[in-house]
């Protein structure tokens, strides 16, 4: 320990939600944690990420079944009200983006909560540039924990820079409806906010420079979500590359290739730009790439005393993630034994109809060399996207691996897709026989039943 070091036994650089509760479980044990936090406790999903968001897309969700009363049942009177979400956002879900109460959280449970950017100062030790001005220094007899997460990207467009462009931050902090936006960007952040402004009134375009939208996952999905998004009267526009932007002090000029679009406003979601850039990973001599290099237990290759969780490991985005390596880096810490790595990775889009998906796509499963059949079902033909009627777009489709009989992945893309597939997601994650998935009862009439038809449609 040198002389202007503390000595503790974590240290954890970043709060995101695998953060947080890998600080707040060790504490608990009686280890000495400290926890380094740069802006908010929690990290992106509860202030600009998850929470809001779901919260802005359930009020839109409303809005447009409330749309659908027309077709089948008489007339409702819909007229939006932004203020309402935006005010709940504000005060239900992030509090006005003060964290007071996950800090205290964090302190009431034993840990050292530090303000301020924390960087690696050699093995197990760390500096940090506190907000209140202090340099501290630690050093960990266990180790680091990283957990710095990610920022919005900027893509090198010309003139985007000295724009005032949005991010989901700004997007998700909003009091004002913009009345047109441009989105550049149709993965999830981009899709998800693009539906959900659209819903309250903005007039919005979706600008992706790829041949589909939500390119990860089946092209099917891509197929049925283009459809819906289309016919809500959202621009979305494939292949296209924006080759500039300038903003006038009141309306934003997006040049791509087909012309040029005038808008209030532009959200950029373009992907993320992982934090390890200022992480101090070169006093351990680690050469800062795209993420952290893991191992099954979240340890850092070839470090001693280091692990990282998060999305900076590359391993799934999402914060069902985050929490999942918190806990077995947690374990590891502690010096438990670990059980295999869950690589099933569930994720749900959360669009309308919503985008559930676990493990492999057709594609990835063959780049694998995996012998594969696949079954599709379009969910508005199934009896119960029948009945539904209005609302009722939606496909599944299975990945079953012939040598092995069970599933390796499946999407479920419909009302509450992101519910339905976590069944699929016991399937793929027990390796359940595609036999014994065939011979089971499914209750009629599920949106469910829809998975009996796509598997009978492998077995073709
Ligand atoms: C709009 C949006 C919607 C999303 N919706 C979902 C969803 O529905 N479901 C889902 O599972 N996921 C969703 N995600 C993704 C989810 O938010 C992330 O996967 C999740 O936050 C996990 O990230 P993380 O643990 O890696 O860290 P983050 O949440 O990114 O937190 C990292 C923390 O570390 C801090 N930090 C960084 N560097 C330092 C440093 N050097 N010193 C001190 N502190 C530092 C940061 O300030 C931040 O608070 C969404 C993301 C966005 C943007
Ligand atoms: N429901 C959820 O679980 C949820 C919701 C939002 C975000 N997330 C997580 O956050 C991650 C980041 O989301 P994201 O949507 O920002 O990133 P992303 O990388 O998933 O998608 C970005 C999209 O922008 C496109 N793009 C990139 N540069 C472009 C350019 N110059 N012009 C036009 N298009 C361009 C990409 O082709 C891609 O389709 C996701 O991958 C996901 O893991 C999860």
């Amino acid at each position: 320990m040198s002389e202007n070091s503390t000595e503790v036994d974590v240290i954890v650089i970043g709060t995101g939600p695998g953060g947080e509760a890998l600080a707040t479980r060790l504490a608990k044990t009686g280890l000495e944690v400290v926890a380094v936090e740069s802006r908010l406790v929690g990290g992106e999903c509860p202030y600009w990420g998850c929470i809001p968001s779901k919260m802005f897309i359930r009020a839109a969700n409303a809005l447009a079944e409330a749309r659908r009363v027309p077709q089948v049942a008489g007339t409702a009177t819909v007229e939006p009200d932004f203020s309402l979400v935006a005010k709940r956002i504000r005060e239900e879900a992030t509090d006005s983006w003060d964290d007071t109460v996950a800090a205290d959280r964090l302190a009431d449970a034993g840990v050292t909560l530090v303000r301020g950017h924390g960087r690696l100062a050699g093995a197990r030790t760390v500096e940090i540039e506190a907000t209140d001005g202090s340099r501290p220094r630690f050093t960990a007899r266990r180790g680091v924990v990283l957990n710095p997460g990610t920022r919005p990207a900027a893509p090198p467009v010309d003139g985007l820079a000295d724009t005032p462009f949005w991010t989901n931050r700004e997007a998700l902090e909003t009091e004002h409806l913009p009345a047109s936006l441009a989105v550049l960007g149709g993965g999830p952040i981009g899709l998800e906010l693009a539906q959900a402004f659209a819903r309250f009134g903005s007039e919005v375009t979706v600008l992706q420079h790829g041949p589909r939208i939500l390119a990860p996952e089946e092209p099917e999905a891509s197929e049925v979500l283009t459809g819906v998004l289309r016919a809500e009267g959202i621009t979305v526009l494939t292949d296209t590359e924006v080759s500039t932007v300038t903003h006038d002090g009141s309306t934003f000029a997006v040049t791509h290739g087909d012309g040029t679009l005038q808008v209030e406003q532009l959200l950029v979601a373009a992907g993320r730009t992982p934090n390890i850039d200022d992480l101090g990973l070169d006093t351990v001599g680690i050469e800062p790439g795209r993420s952290l290099d893991v191992d099954d237990a979240l340890r850092v290759a070839g470090q001693d005393g280091l692990w990282a969780i998060g999305d900076v490991v590359g391993r799934g985005a999402f914060t069902h993630v985050s929490m999942y390596q918190a806990q077995r880096a947690g374990s590891d810490v502690l010096g438990e034994d670990l059980p295999p790595y869950d690589e099933s990775l569930p994720r749900s889009t959360f669009t309308d109809p919503e985008v559930g998906g676990v493990g492999l796509t057709e594609k990835q499963a063959r780049d694998r060399g995996i012998d594969v059949r696949t079954g599709v079902a379009p969910l508005n033909e199934s009896s119960r996207g029948f009945v539904h009627g209005p609302g009722n777009e939606g496909v599944v489709k299975v990945v079953v691996d012939v040598k092995r009989g069970v599933l390796v992945g499946a999407t479920f893309v419909g009302p509450a897709g992101g519910e339905s597939v976590s069944g699929l997601g016991v399937a793929v994650r027990a390796e359940v026989p595609v036999e014994v998935l065939r011979n089971s009862i499914y209750a009629y009439p599920t949106f469910w039943r829809a998975v009996e038809t796509a598997l009978a449609d492998a077995a073709e």
